[in-house]
């Protein structure tokens, strides 16, 4: 993986501007800094206004592992498209069906251990179609993580991944972050596809790209990440979209 402020990265953006390409980007972690409370986190200033900008001359989505509800007033821009609940929730095709009933079980769990769960330091975030158990400020982890293993010991099989200080479940058979951009590049009619993330739910992007997408992670913490290139830190996103917006001003 190559940082993408190299002369190979900056031929590979221009080319795939050139495509006029839907820009899609991930939220925590990459619009939005990390911080120690999901409730805190939303778009700087700086990045929401180059974004705005974008919008007006391309096709932009932002996909992620939130809520569309929780995630749209964040944003302070209006994308075309908004993908949430890791790719599962796509508005426009109507909620996944059963995908919510797939967790009642997991819940009625949660609701017999809160106190327990809440003594770990695990703060569970429900999203309707996946359930985000977060241990970032639990005061130790390895013990978070054998509660949340105890949790979800003997349940129905569900799908479960890791992020950031996070386990993530959902049903099983639900679209990822790759196919819903592949269904939105599809749906756009869009020459071709950039998309930007930083986390473990991101890397179905990574995967899944064709020739005609450039895909970048922030951060390099994943030396097995799939992705193109990468930035150092969402610090150098804005830089990024000043480049798109001249890149797609002068196309
Ligand atoms: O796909 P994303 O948009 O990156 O969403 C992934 C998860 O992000 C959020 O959790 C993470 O960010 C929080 C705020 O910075 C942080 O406190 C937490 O530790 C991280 O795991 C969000 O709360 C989840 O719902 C998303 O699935």
């Amino acid at each position: 993986m190559r940082h993408l402020f190299c002369t190979e990265g900056e031929d590979a953006l221009q080319a795939v501007m050139r495509l006029k390409p839907l820009l899609a980007f991930d939220f925590d972690g990459t619009l939005a800094p990390i911080v120690e409370r999901p409730d805190d986190a939303h778009v700087p200033e700086a990045v929401s206004s180059s974004l705005m900008r974008l919008s007006e001359l391309l096709p932009v989505a932002v996909i992620t592992g939130r809520s569309v509800a929780d995630v749209k007033p964040r944003l302070g821009f209006h994308p075309r498209y908004i993908v949430g609940n890791h790719g599962a929730e796509d508005p426009t095709l109507g909620p996944p069906s059963s995908a919510s009933q797939a967790l009642d079980a997991i819940r009625q769990r949660i609701e017999l251990r809160a106190d327990g769960l809440g003594r770990c330091g695990i703060e569970v975030e429900d999203k309707q179609f996946s359930i985000a158990l977060h241990y970032r400020r639990a005061p130790d982890a390895g013990a978070a993580l054998v509660c949340i293993e105890d949790l979800l010991q003997g349940t129905e099989p569900v799908k479960r991944f890791g992020g950031k200080f996070v386990v993530n479940v959902m049903a099983v058979g639900l679209p990822d972050k790759g196919d819903a951009l592949a269904t939105l590049v599809r749906r756009e009619g869009a020459g071709g596809a950039v998309f930007v993330g930083d986390d473990v739910n991101d890397e179905a992007v990574f995967m899944r790209a064709t020739p005609h997408w450039l895909t970048v992670r922030v951060g390099r913490d994943d030396p097995l990440s799939r992705a193109m290139f990468f930035l150092d830190s969402d610090k150098e996103l804005v830089q990024v979209l000043e480049r798109m917006l001249s890149l797609a001003v002068a196309s």
